[in-house]
């Protein structure tokens, strides 16, 4: 790739390896504009593809990303391609230099309409530890779950950005020793660090997505915090599976990082085991080589790797659709909890502290278990780029904030 006319360090958080899709705003009239970061900058896409003459002013000029979702894969390409040559040729420099703005100054907000939600369930470490906590005695995973990727609809009206306060829920819980449940906040509130595909292609419903349709329809990447009250949750989700233990709140982080950055972090996912059935087949590998953090107020407590996801996210598409149900511009699907088969790769706390039973220390002389008040949990995440350099996902944030 050439370099950019903008002065950016070869390992800048975003540079023109990632070029990830955003929503911001700069105060004063709080309008929303569509942008990428690049360096310590935002480009204000709008404005520099007026100034460029480009013919995607319009859908780069929308104050989300709704528009450019639904145009579609030539025209992603084509956008891409555009940002790139704006940003490395020196001819373009006097027109979209103007348009760059402090990230600092920025306001991020969720850059899209979120439509449907799905959550899944795709990493088998993490499948099998939860199946030991709550289905002790039994085998760690249910006899469905190597055929098919186990997901349930979650709650899209929740899926808040990153940064917002996240309350702590309220609601019924009881536990084995206890007589009759019992109503309060909830004790056992967790993190779920995930991986977030929006889709911007629809498909009509009575159709099916193949596995290597998957580039065709997702979008783009993004990081997601399935916050989970593991309390409310193990008391309600027999046999329905999950509902208010997770509905309160899912945070996902604001820049979306598009499918074609993510070339060079394509690798094979481990092997499967039967073979899936022929519609969870695919032709090219999309095991996807991102490497999350988890901190806990400041300190790293697990580092994630999705690459170990024994299901893809073109499997999850394909799925999703096999039994006729439609996509629709803006349907969010996240991958299940990432962890790895080490102890130091869990994505919960429910593993990480073995729920409960070790809880972790943490640096500043402090332990948890679960999420107390005011704690506040960052994941973040980089991927291998082309010719060494690095894909930034940003990060996703929140601070837990006491029951009403
Ligand atoms: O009952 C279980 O086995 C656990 C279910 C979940 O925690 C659902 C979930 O959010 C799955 C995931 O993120 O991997
Ligand atoms: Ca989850
Ligand atoms: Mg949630």
């Amino acid at each position: 790739m050439p370099d950019s006319w903008i002065d950016l360090p070869r390992d800048a958080e975003f540079g023109l390896a990632t070029l990830p899709y955003g929503v911001f705003s700069t105060g004063g009239d709080g309008a929303t504009r569509v942008g990428t970061a690049v360096g310590a900058h935002v480009l204000d896409l709008g404005a520099a593809a007026r100034a460029t003459g480009s013919p995607h002013a319009d859908l780069l000029g929308a104050p989300n990303l709704d528009a450019l979702l639904a145009a579609g894969r030539p025209v992603w390409d084509r956008v891409r391609a555009d940002l790139v040559e704006w940003l490395t040729d020196p001819a373009h420099e006097a027109a979209v230099r103007p348009h760059l703005v402090d990230r600092d100054a920025v306001r991020l907000h969720l850059p899209f309409t979120v439509a449907d939600y799905v959550d899944f369930y795709a990493s088998e470490h993490h499948a099998a530890n939860v199946g030991r906590m709550f289905r002790p005695g039994q085998e760690p995973l249910t006899p469905n779950w190597k055929h098919l990727p186990i997901g349930y609809h979650g709650r899209s009206g929740t899926i808040v950005a990153s940064g917002t306060d996240i309350v702590r829920p309220t609601g019924q819980r009881k536990s084995p020793d206890d007589p009759a449940p019992v109503f309060g906040p909830s004790v056992r509130l967790d993190i779920e660090a995930e991986v977030g595909f929006v889709v911007g292609t629809p498909a009509p419903m009575g159709g099916r997505v193949a596995v290597d349709g998957f580039p065709d329809h997702v979008f783009g990447v993004f990081l997601l915090n399935d916050w989970s009250s593991r309390d409310l949750q193990a008391w309600e989700y027999v046999p329905l599976g999950p509902f208010l233990g997770k509905s309160f709140a899912t945070s996902v982080s604001p820049w979306i990082v598009p499918l074609a950055a993510l070339e060079s972090a394509r690798v094979e996912q481990p092997a499967q085991d039967p073979e899936p059935l022929p519609y969870l087949r695919g032709s090219a590998p999309w095991g996807l080589d991102l490497r999350l953090e988890v901190r806990l107020n400041g300190h790293p407590v697990s580092r994630p790797p999705f690459s170990q996801m024994y299901w893809t996210a073109a499997q999850q598409l394909a799925h999703m659709t096999v039994n006729g149900a439609s996509l629709r511009t803006g349907d969010v699907y996240a991958s299940g909890t990432v962890s790895g088969p080490e102890p130091g790769q869990r994505g919960s706390l429910l593993e990480l502290s073995w729920s409960g039973k070790e809880p972790l220390r943490l640096p500043d002389g402090t332990e948890r278990s679960f999420l107390e008040d005011g704690d506040e949990v960052v994941i973040t995440a980089t991927a291998p780029g082309p010719d060494g350099t690095v894909v930034h996902f940003g990060e996703v944030t929140g601070r837990i904030l006491p029951a009403v």
